[in-house]
């Protein structure tokens, strides 16, 4: 790729910048399944390697029960295949895993192939996709494209599939939520850990709190402390320096612990919250004094500890007062165990009394963090209960992906050279769409997609306001004419190779994230509804209908009745 930079001497140069690898250096040509080489030698072997072919990498199903998919993983492909080239340790490898009776000529090809001779079209990372549309469309020579596979769908697999559990929950929150991803610690491993951020922030998440994600690919990084934090504390005793300057410096606060004691009896004695708590746990409210010490622009404490209603909140709203002497706004608490509706309604009720009983303009808008186990079946009835939560911090069920391990996707040979291939199932779903093909969606009056199309390549492109007969690929009866009111092709040149072809460029991960809220609204709400949303259509047009189909006969074999 070339791009044009600004040198020193403030003159335009350009110069060729070679795209960076893959974000995990496990990602090598030998990431790959063994029977992706051993065919690649048999195409050798067979003097086919060179052979032109076309695969299409697709899914069957959405995921999660749901009628939609976000398309996740394209940047890391074309930075594998950007650097796609075995080394001599690599080779060697390969030499001792395949049979001594392979070649020494293979291994000499091996040393010559990366993937300059192959073509990627796919869809933009980020959008919202749908069963056999291919994301994915890999042309080159057999042999290199074949070791492609496993890489590819691994690839997608997993950030799609994640990033659509992540969009599946922003629907249930809602659009004003804040959503924080704390996955990691339960995450499949590293690269499942790395991944889940990346791919989260990308489905509609506003934050993570995996650090070396905050570094890799500059997501928002927002946390706030453990129970840990609170039970190392044994007594206010502990705090040796107490003071704390007032927010704009103009003076300093000796013993802010005193301060902090004074508002809580004056809470404990207030006309409205007499009765309501007794004696706090003090060492809670040390960890609470120590955190604000430390933090006093950004103060936020875990409240469940010990007590919520009678010991977390009366300890915060104490230091969260005390600091709004000095100038400081505290932030808010976080909540990680009971009910998550009863409590955050009870939390929000407190803040309110506090605001009206002190004159606190704007307690009553602390912020509530709920988290613990979180799902989107939580999530909904969380709504459906009422509550008073402004932010969900979401890990287990996100990260791994628990209601639905895998996103299925398949990796198929379509053409070669220049001859459509298909592959017949007894499962009508798992037939494959033969031909290098086009993708279009096409939108309505109302300016929701209406349908994506799949045609033949060298087929003309459908119009706006011209009627264009959509087809069910695989069922007869089902059809429709459209009249698109707006025409988008969904197949674009990400990787050329050195067919001279103009390059769409890699966007930043925030561009790709606008793009997939940005398409997420544009839905049909039907569509995204939870309980049996309606399918989106998925069609080919005629001409490649009435291929298939022929292709179809033409290689199943007629059954003989005994
Ligand atoms: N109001 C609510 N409606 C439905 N589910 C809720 C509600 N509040 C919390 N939950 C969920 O109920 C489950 C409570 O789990 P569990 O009983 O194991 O936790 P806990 O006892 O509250 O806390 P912990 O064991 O972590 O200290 C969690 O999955 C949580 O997300
Ligand atoms: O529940 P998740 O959706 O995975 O969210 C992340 C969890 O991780 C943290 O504690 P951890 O679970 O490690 O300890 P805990 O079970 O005692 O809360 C945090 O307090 C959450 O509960
Ligand atoms: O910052 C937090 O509150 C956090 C981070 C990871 C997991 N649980 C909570
Ligand atoms: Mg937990």
């Amino acid at each position: 790729m070339e791009v044009k930079e600004n040198v020193p001497n403030g003159e335009l140069s350009t110069r060729v910048h070679v795209l960076d690898g893959p974000t995990n250096p496990m990602v090598t040509p030998l990431l790959t399944d063994l029977y992706q080489f051993t065919m690649a030698y048999a195409y050798w072997k067979a003097g086919k390697h060179h052979e032109r072919a076309v695969f299409d990498l697709y899914f069957r199903k959405n995921p999660f029960g749901g009628e939609y998919t976000i398309f996740a993983g394209l940047e890391e492909c074309i930075r594998f295949i950007a650097n796609f080239k075995l080394t001599a340790e690599e080779i060697s490898f390969i030499r001792e895993s395949l049979p001594s009776s392979c070649e020494d000529g293979f291994y000499d090809y091996l040393r010559g192939i990366d993937c300059s001779d192959v073509e990627v079209y796919s869809v933009s990372e980020g959008s919202v996709v749908f069963p056999k549309v291919p994301l994915l469309r890999i042309e080159g020579p057999i042999a290199v494209v074949q070791l492609l596979e496993t890489p590819f769908v691994n690839l997608v697999n997993y950030p799609s599939l994640v990033a659509t559990n992540a969009a599946r929950h922003r629907f249930v929150a809602g659009k004003s939520k804040m959503l924080l991803e704390f996955g990691l610690r339960r995450a499949q491993g590293p690269d499942g850990g790395i991944g889940a951020s990346k791919y989260c922030y990308i489905g509609g998440f506003d934050a993570t709190s995996n650090v070396a994600a905050g570094r890799l690919f500059g997501i928002p990084l927002r946390g706030t402390h453990s129970h840990a934090f609170v039970s190392s504390f044994m007594s206010p005793d502990e705090i040796i320096d107490k003071s704390l300057h007032s927010r704009d410096g103009s003076s300093i606060c000796e013993d802010f612990v005193s301060l902090v004691q004074t508002w809580l009896s004056k809470i404990q004695w207030s006309n409205s919250l007499r009765g309501v708590f007794g004696e706090t746990n003090q060492s809670e409210l040390a960890a609470f004094m120590s955190y604000a010490l430390a933090f006093p622009n950004t103060f936020l404490a875990l409240v469940d500890t010990y007590d919520v209603i009678r010991s977390g909140i009366p300890n915060f709203c104490a230091v969260a007062l005390a600091l709004s002497d000095l100038g400081y706004k505290a932030v808010g608490i976080r909540l990680d165990s009971g009910d998550l509706a009863y409590l955050s309604c009870e939390a929000r009720k407190f803040f309110l009394t506090i605001e009206k009983e002190f004159g606190m303009s704007g307690f009553g808008k602390m912020s509530i963090t709920a988290s613990n186990d979180l799902n989107e079946e939580t999530l909904d009835a969380l709504n459906k209960q009422g509550h008073e939560v402004d932010a969900f911090g979401i890990g287990t069920n996100l990260v791994t992906c628990y209601a639905q391990a895998a996103l299925g996707c398949v990796f198929k040979l379509v053409e070669i050279n220049n001859q459509p291939r298909i592959k017949l199932s007894e499962d009508v779903s798992k037939v494959s769409i033969p031909c290098k093909k086009r993708c279009y969606r096409l939108h309505g009056k109302e300016g929701y997609p209406l349908v994506d199309i799949i045609t033949g390549e060298k087929e003309p492109s459908p119009k706006v306001g011209e009627r264009i007969l959509c087809r069910h690929p695989f069922n007869e009866s089902k059809r429709a004419y459209v009249v698109p009111q707006r025409v988008e092709e969904l197949l674009k040149c990400y990787w050329p190779g050195n067919s001279g072809k103009p390059r769409e460029d890699l966007p930043p991960l925030k561009e790709i994230r606008e793009r997939c809220i940005k398409q997420l609204e544009q839905m049909r709400p039907d569509h995204m509804r939870r309980l049996n949303p309606t399918p989106y259509k998925v069609s080919v047009s005629g001409k490649l209908y009435d291929f298939i189909h022929f292709l179809w006969l033409n290689e199943a074999p007629v059954g003989e009745l005994q």
